[in-house]
């Protein structure tokens, strides 16, 4: 019995691992990520598993090991270098990996993870040394279950990332290199959500690529062909989905980076079928709105410091502008609408109208007319928007812009008018369009609003050098007044106010402080689909956690420079919370379908019974049990047991 430590994830309670019965023997047990554990082998299993001759004499702990591989960590000098080590510790050992990587969390979650990630994804056909995760290629779609198959042999499997490579991390088409986002989206998942990796599945979905360098590359190890699109298309992602659905009817499916309009029609017509997700859409919509709801918290009790009423406190207070209307934007205008219809009672029509979604043409205005004298005016607007997009187009004519005389030149209306025109408490940027949001823009917002209250300012465009503006450029524009958070990481601020120095620390407000537990929560319960509720639990969860609304809330001092959310060091921790939350939403609307919450009782029956806390505690329980640590257990030979 091997007990882990304490301290690697502290939150995680110490528990006994039970002893592993092994198959595998020699080289093929040194060849298994899974169950290597290189120099730790004890004398016992070096005997056991034909390992004797093999390992050098001495064995290791895992403390030894990690320190071994920091050190040559460190000696790669440059990040990509540490990515491409950190892929091949992984190839060694699952535990090693893991375990190191939890240690320097925060340090090394930007070298696996954007920005990172990023490069190694754009360079993989040149970086390639040995394959990990699933490739189902387009030309190879007729024996598609074969190869699905072959892979997955026969192990349960709770989370399928899969990815179509169409807009990767903010730097576009990255045919089959996308799979370096899949496998990136489940590593952070054992990472900081607690999953077995063995019960993790990372797929490259290969349908050939509209990026004509990798057309043109010689090296390039995907599907050298156009992106195919249309009824090729969706036949291929159909037939990838109902084999998910097919062989693993409890996971969780994850689909990650797909262009927007694939990325909404997929998630559409699946949410009801299966436990689908899209991060981009739903994993950036629910961080960000629990950003925003910290924001909203130290915004109107400084106002209230400051003016002495405490107005402005609702999300439907205020007054948001989303520059991007990708994926990413639209899931935070969905979000933010939904979370205003659930939490301050409003209705659709009346949340919608207080958001402005801005994409490449301008703002998704009416080509109706502000006034009958400007009739003739150059106002038509051929803007392109989808479905989606409708429902958030403004009209012009409701006085919004009236004020500032804002106006469209020659069809589109800029972000700068629009802040001028709307004065927006919120101002989020998922454009990867770097430098959008000019002193111009940042000072007009800043003027638009009263005493007290703090432009909320969230430039969310990944990688760090596609933000729409630099932290330290937004605190000085506003004088300090701002809250900021952005999608990459972005060290602390200091600026000089009336010859006072002032530190703030600028929070990450990526997905991957959310959907770890999220996903966690779902598969915890077997939700049979990912509620928008969950979603607002999980966003509510995180909320609570923000160090800025601790700060505020447990001392009579305005806000002094906290972060907004969580550190990403606390990540593991509060997705643990925040799963807990999620999976416990999912019991009490019924939608959870694991044997124990069927058990417990349906939805309304558990919420209003006196099951409820009963049944809360052990969703409680049961997360706690089903967190993976990275520790070796200890093995004993069974040519039953496990054989990868
Ligand atoms: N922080 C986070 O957790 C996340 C950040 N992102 C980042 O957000 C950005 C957008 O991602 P997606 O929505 O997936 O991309 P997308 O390609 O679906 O959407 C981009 C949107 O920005 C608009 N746009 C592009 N250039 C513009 C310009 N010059 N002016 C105004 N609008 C412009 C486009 O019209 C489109 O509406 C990326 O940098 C991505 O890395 C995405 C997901 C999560
Ligand atoms: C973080 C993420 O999902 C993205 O940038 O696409
Ligand atoms: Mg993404």
């Amino acid at each position: 019995m091997v007990v882990p430590p304490l301290g690697i994830h502290s939150h995680k309670p110490a528990r006994l691992i039970p002893k592993l019965r092994i198959a595998l023997h020699g080289q093929s047990l040194l060849n298994s990520s899974r169950l290597n554990k290189g120099t730790a082998y004890t004398p016992q299993e070096r005997k056991s598993f034909g390992l004797n001759g093999r390992l050098p004499y001495r064995t290791n702990t895992l403390d030894q090991q990690c320190d071994r591989a920091y050190d040559q960590l460190n000696s790669c000098d440059s990040p990509i270098r540490k990515n491409t080590f950190l892929q091949s510790l992984k190839d060694q050992s699952w535990v090693l990996y893991y375990s190191l990587v939890s240690r320097h969390l925060k340090e090394l979650v930007p070298v696996i993870y954007t920005p990172t990630q990023g490069d190694a994804i754009a360079n993989f056909s040149h970086l390639y040394r040995k394959a990990d995760g699933l490739f189902l290629s387009y030309p190879e779609e007729d024996s598609m279950e074969e190869a699905f198959l072959e892979y997955t042999n026969g192990r349960d499997v709770d989370l399928v990332v899969c990815t179509d490579a169409e807009a990767i991390l903010g730097i576009g088409d990255q045919g089959v290199g996308g799979i370096g986002i899949s496998t990136a989206k489940s590593t952070m998942y054992t990472l900081i959500g607690g999953l077995d990796p063995a019960r993790t599945l990372s797929v490259m979905l290969d349908v050939g690529t509209s990026n004509k360098e990798l057309l043109d590359d010689p090296l390039y190890i995907g599907w050298q062909h156009d992106r195919i699109r249309g009824e090729d298309y969706d036949r291929f992602m159909d037939k990838f989905v109902q084999l998910v659905r097919k062989h693993y009817p409890h996971s969780l499916l994850h689909f990650e980076d797909f262009g927007v309009t694939n990325a909404y029609r997929l998630l559409h017509k699946y949410k009801n079928a299966h436990a689908a997700f899209n991060d981009d859409i739903q994993g950036t919509g629910a961080v960000t709105l629990a950003c925003i709801m910290a924001a909203i918290g130290v915004s109107s009790r400084s106002s209230h410091l400051a003016t002495g009423n405490a107005q402005g406190k609702r999300l439907s207070d205020q007054r948001y502008v989303i520059f991007g209307a990708g994926s990413a934007g639209m899931g935070i205008a969905v979000q933010v609408r939904d979370a205003m219809i659930a939490a301050d009672g409003i209705s659709r029509d009346e949340a919608n109208r207080r958001l402005w979604l801005i994409d490449r043409e301008g703002l998704l205005y009416d080509d109706e007319p502000p006034s009958p004298s400007e009739a003739t005016s150059t106002r038509h607007h051929q803007h392109s928007w989808d479905k989606a997009k409708e429902e958030f187009v403004r009209p012009f004519d409701d006085g919004w812009g009236e004020l500032a005389g804002v106006e469209a030149k020659d069809g589109k209306v800029d972000l700068l008018d629009v802040v001028k025109g709307v004065r927006p408490t919120v101002l989020i940027g998922c454009s990867t369009a770097a430098g959008a949001f000019t002193e111009e823009v940042v000072k007009a917002m800043a003027a638009g609003l009263t005493d007290g209250e703090k432009p909320i300012i969230m430039p969310l465009s990944n990688p760090s050098r596609l933000v729409e503006a630099v932290p330290k450029d937004i605190m000085e524009w506003t004088e300090g007044r701002a809250l900021v958070a952005t999608g990459s990481p972005f060290g602390s601020v200091e600026i000089d106010i009336g010859g006072e120095k002032k530190s703030f620390k600028i929070a990450e407000c990526n997905n991957a402080l959310i959907y770890p537990g999220l996903g966690f929560g779902a598969i915890l319960a077997q939700s049979r689909t990912m509620t928008d509720t969950m979603l607002i639990a999980g966003a509510k969860q995180l909320a609570s956690l923000s160090p800025a609304i601790l700060a505020v809330s447990s001392s009579n001092q305005p806000y002094a420079g906290e972060a907004l959310l969580p550190d990403f060091g606390e990540a593991p921790k509060v997705n643990f919370q925040l799963g807990v939350a999620v999976a416990q939403q999912a019991v009490l609307e019924g939608v959870a379908q694991a044997e124990w919450a069927v058990r417990s009782g349906s939805g309304e029956d558990v919420a209003s019974g006196e099951v409820r806390e009963l049944v809360l505690d052990e969703v409680k329980d049961r997360a706690e049990r089903k967190l993976w640590v990275p520790v070796y257990p200890e093995y004993e030979y069974d040519p039953e047991g496990l054989k990868d």
